[in-house]
């Protein structure tokens, strides 16, 4: 297969939202849902490892997720990569087909739940013509940071010695596998500067990467990314690319989300995407996460309603949130359809 037409890649995210209502609705925080069912994450390759031991509760995890209402899955590879399963003494070979498997355990999920919609509901029959809610299986990527697994995911700070050629070098094989495993689109998450921002724009470039992509970072002040960077500054790389299809803000406090998102949208027409944490606090030291000092409204109609008319159009939550998170969003955005159906 080609690279796709320019033109295609544009109109991929409008083309989707359109068929979803306007709104999509993402899942939520994936490796806080797999410790719910009693996954033990406390790994160098956190919800990654999973995929070695308990395949089965990712499967399970994704159902959840789809049950409740999640247009869009993304998959348990944040933190897989061949490095990090390297270092567990899997062969490269080995490494690449566990971050393939991230894929396909998303999408057989996919299909199993589309199998029990079509034999469940009359609603997916119309006049013997099945149409069925739009689902896509986005490959997670996490950042270097989130490899290290020592708290710069949350800083951003890699020090001098990291240049955009070793994050380039860092990502290629990975961006590139999980590019042709059948996903659907590529979710760079926690994104915690504008170098690797930068390394990722590139990446899809040179290696001519032909699905989509979108590129969400995360705050702490509201303001700047994570290692101080403008959120200005990143989201016009995002927006410079042009497999990028959405752009945002993901595991971030649900209070910094309207603010962030009207500074997105000045620099870009493209969707904006956004999945905040439950507003508490990850601290890297202990590995943990600790209740925050500010005031985190819950994701209910009301801040639905802030961040749309701020500019966004897909929603979901990040870690600590749950399929109840999800399953409110989705309510939230069908009443609103309905409403504006019916006027
Ligand atoms: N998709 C990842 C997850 O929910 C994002 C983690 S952000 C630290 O587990
Ligand atoms: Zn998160």
């Amino acid at each position: 297969m080609g690279l796709p037409s320019e033109v295609e890649t544009s109109s991929f995210m409008s083309d989707f939202l359109e068929k979803c209502g306007g709104c999509a609705v993402l899942d939520g925080g994936f490796a806080t849902e797999l410790e719910r069912h009693g996954a033990d994450l406390n790994d160098p390759l956190w919800s990654a490892k999973c995929l070695i031991s308990s395949p089965h509760l990712v499967r399970r995890v994704h159902l959840d997720y789809l049950d409740a209402g999640a247009n869009i899955i993304i998959t348990a590879s944040y933190q897989a990569t061949i490095q990090g399963f390297e270092a567990k003494g899997f062969s490269r070979e080995e490494a690449k087909a566990l971050l393939r498997k991230s894929v396909e355990i998303a999408i057989e999920a996919r299909e199993i739940y589309y199998d029990k919609c079509t034999k469940g509901s009359w609603d997916f029959v119309d006049r013997g013509k099945t149409s069925r809610q739009p689902i896509l299986v986005a490959a997670s990527v996490g950042s270097y940071g989130a490899y290290l697994a020592d708290g710069s995911e949350y800083s951003g700070n890699y020090g001098d010695a990291v240049t955009l050629e070793a994050l380039k070098d860092f990502h290629r094989k990975r961006v590139q596998i999980l590019a042709n495993s059948g996903a659907d689109l590529i979710a760079f998450e926690t994104t915690p500067n504008k170098l690797e921002a930068k390394a990722y724009a590139e990446l899809l470039e040179e290696e001519a990467i032909d699905i989509p992509a979108w590129f969400t970072f995360a705050s702490k002040d509201g303001i700047n990314v994570v290692s101080g960077d403008s959120i200005l500054d990143c989201a016009s790389i995002a927006d410079s690319c042009k497999q990028v299809v959405a752009v945002g803000i993901n595991c971030t406090p649900p209070r910094f989300m309207q603010g962030l998102i009207s500074s997105i949208r000045k620099l870009t027409s493209k969707p904006i995407v956004i999945y905040p944490n439950s507003g508490e606090i990850y601290d890297g030291q202990s590995k943990q996460w600790v209740p925050s000092s500010g005031v985190d409204e819950e994701f209910a109609d009301i801040v639905l309603d802030k961040w749309r008319e701020a500019g966004a159009s897909l929603f979901g939550g990040c870690c600590r949130t749950t399929p109840n998170t999800i399953r409110a969003i989705s309510k939230a955005l069908s009443n609103k359809s309905s409403t504006i159906n019916h006027a």
